[in-house]
């Protein structure tokens, strides 16, 4: 059952929505905000947002995109905010990608929140029409017709279509474990901003080796916008936010912070000055094996198990693997776990979307700063 009833206001290829009634206690909370809520413009094909893209052009306004795959948290609504701060209208597309999935991924139950994303938008809107700050006017949530208008999108290798392919930074770190993911995420964030047209785009530092792999499809193929990229948002015990998130459960929702806890130490081995990589990298897999032999020795129905992917410290622009820290460039330092399935649930334990049943892969980093000289 629907949580929010969305309301028609016009249609012409575009759907324009507001929010007015609730039933989701999820989003109850938005309602006195909503009702009051000006209309977004909901674009689901290509013709109709250039000309609506052709009138903002005209009236001299500037547009920053941010790109999403829906199930909104706070990291995205940062780069809202942020693209607020210097464009008149702010572009959300909400579009889950199957060319970045993996045929063995999570494409079928990754989660999907349109009622709840399209009510924080909202709310985020009223907040900023008091800050006088750029507006969130559009959302594009297109088909997979749409994106895709000739072959249907293939998750395979060599595998048929049109892509962008940024190599050899698409193969390194996540590249390793999810070979297409890169060669999706260029290709639809191509199609997203040819589409578009941005003056700017924005894309959150948790996701570094995208952010890394968009500046150089941007540089490369010479296109017309500028690459912002906004601080990773965490929860308060560190946790970079992130929408695969719902998939833990509790326990291993407390065993993720794992990652950022290394990162953090290594972090903190360069702040005092360590600059060889083997120093840094130590303490990060310290703290990582720490809490894997912690995890061993409990019960089946006490742990929670994980597997580290990677831990690397590389260089800022190419992400190849360094030994020292050039304090010139500085260095991302970066990882990935896999949290494993559950291996035994108590009766009545709080579980995540899926009921803790498959994999989560969560991915972190810390950017080590050059030094002012
Ligand atoms: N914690 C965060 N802080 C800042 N930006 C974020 C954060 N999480 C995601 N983003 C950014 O939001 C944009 C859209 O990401 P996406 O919709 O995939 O969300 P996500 O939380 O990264 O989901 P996933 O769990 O699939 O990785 C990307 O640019 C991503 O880097
Ligand atoms: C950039 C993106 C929206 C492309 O699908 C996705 O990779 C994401 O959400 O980070
Ligand atoms: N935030 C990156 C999208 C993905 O992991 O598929």
């Amino acid at each position: 059952m629907a949580s929010i009833i969305l309301q028609r206001i016009r249609c012409s290829g575009t759907i324009s929505v507001r929010a007015v009634h609730y039933t989701n206690p999820r989003v109850r909370s938005h309602a006195a905000v909503l009702q009051h809520a000006r209309a977004l413009h909901i674009f689901r094909d290509v013709p109709s947002l250039r000309a609506h893209r052709r009138e903002l052009l005209a009236n001299g306004k500037s547009v920053g995109l941010v790109p999403t795959m829906g199930a909104l948290h706070e990291g995205h609504l940062s780069l809202a905010r942020q693209a607020a701060a210097e464009n008149s209208e702010i572009f959300v597309s909400i579009y889950v990608n199957p060319t970045q999935f993996g045929v063995n991924e999570d494409l079928d139950s990754y989660p999907k929140t349109w009622n709840e994303d399209i009510a924080m938008l909202n709310e985020l809107d009223e907040e900023l029409k008091e800050s006088g700050q750029g507006r969130i006017t559009t959302i594009f949530a297109p088909t997979t017709k749409t994106m895709y208008p000739t072959l249907p999108p293939d998750s395979t290798l060599p595998g048929t279509g049109s892509f962008v392919t940024i190599t050899p930074l698409a193969n390194l770190l996540e590249g390793k474990s999810r070979p297409v993911f890169f060669r999706g995420v260029a290709t639809v964030c191509m199609k997203l901003f040819n589409i578009v047209e941005p003056e700017r785009v924005y894309f959150g530092q948790k996701d570094v080796q995208q952010t890394v792999i968009i500046k150089r499809m941007v540089k490369d193929f010479h296109l017309n916008t500028e690459v912002r990229v906004g601080a990773t948002k965490r929860e308060p015990d560190g946790l970079a936010m992130s929408s695969r998130n719902v998939y833990l459960g509790e326990r291993r929702r407390k065993v993720g912070i794992v990652l950022s806890q290394a990162l953090r130490a290594a972090a903190a081995a360069h702040k005092m000055g360590k600059r060889d990589r083997d120093e840094i990298l130590a303490l990060a897999w310290d703290v990582a094996n720490r809490m894997s032999m912690e995890q061993d020795e409990l019960a089946e129905t006490e742990r929670a198990r994980f597997e580290v992917d990677y831990l690397s410290l590389a260089d800022p622009d190419s992400l190849e693997e360094v030994q020292s820290v050039d304090e010139s460039k500085g260095a991302v330092l970066s990882g990935a776990i896999k949290m494993m399935p559950l291996e035994a649930v108590r009766d009545g334990e709080k579980l995540g979307m899926g009921g803790d049943k498959g994999p989560v892969r969560l991915i972190d980093n810390i950017i080590l700063e050059p030094s002012k000289v």
